[in-house]
């Protein structure tokens, strides 16, 4: 179970105080929406570590998360960019999301394969994220988050700019992986996403 109670981040530029609170369960989707502004990417990144809070708390499996730095948290974040590293292929894009070191087995290559098939990118391996569209550039960072198989999944806006079908395959690919007792938290914009995918629903205010 991931739990954040009384959270607070202020931004020193703006002197914005933001306050969190929720929790979901093993197996469960908190969907976070709210106006432009709120705070969503904010909780996101909270969450993933990439801020520091500076009271409140926040527990994944009843441990305190917020010693830890961000490579320690059991967490893989799918941001809005998707963060793909340019110079590499698709498929050792995919590979990092196995190991950092891309040091793969013959099973993690059949993974890789398997989820390039699964995401509709079959035939694409070795082209680099440049000569790919924005939305097969998103479909390869929601894979390799898939790849990683952390418990925790937090994905900002994951379907931008996706076409109907692979908006389907992916949001499947995340049910899935729900099913497999993984806690999602996802920031969307799309009323469909939330009532498709979410267990759980946090509204934050602008
Ligand atoms: N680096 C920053 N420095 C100062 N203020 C910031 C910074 N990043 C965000 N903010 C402010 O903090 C608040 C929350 O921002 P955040 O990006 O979390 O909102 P959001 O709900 O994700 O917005 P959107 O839906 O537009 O992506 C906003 O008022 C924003 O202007």
């Amino acid at each position: 179970m991931l739990e954040f109670e009384n959270l607070r981040f202020r931004y020193p530029e703006t002197e914005r105080v933001l306050t969190f609170n929720g929790e979901v369960g093993a197996g469960q989707c908190l969907a976070v929406t709210g106006p432009s502004g709120c705070g969503k990417s904010t909780l996101l990144n909270l969450v993933a570590g990439f801020l520091n809070a500076e009271s409140g708390t926040l527990r994944w499996q009843e441990q305190d998360l917020q010693p830890l730095p961000p490579w320690e948290r059991p967490v893989t974040s799918v941001f809005q960019e998707g963060n793909l590293f340019d110079h590499l292929s698709v498929q050792d894009n995919l590979g990092l999301g196995i190991h950092p070191g891309l040091k793969l087995s013959r099973a993690d290559n059949a993974a890789v394969a398997a989820m390039l098939d699964k995401v509709g990118l079959h035939g694409m391996a070795r082209r680099h994220p440049t000569e790919l569209s924005g939305g097969q550039r998103q479909r390869v960072a929601v894979a390799r988050a898939l790849l990683r198989g952390t418990p925790l999944l937090l994905l900002d806006e994951p379907f931008t700019g996706l076409d109907p079908d692979t908006r389907q395959i992916l949001r499947q690919l995340i049910r899935d992986q729900r099913e497999q007792g993984a806690v999602i938290v996802l920031v969307s914009h799309d009323a469909s996403d939330v009532e498709s995918l979410a267990d759980r629903h946090l509204v934050l205010t602008a």
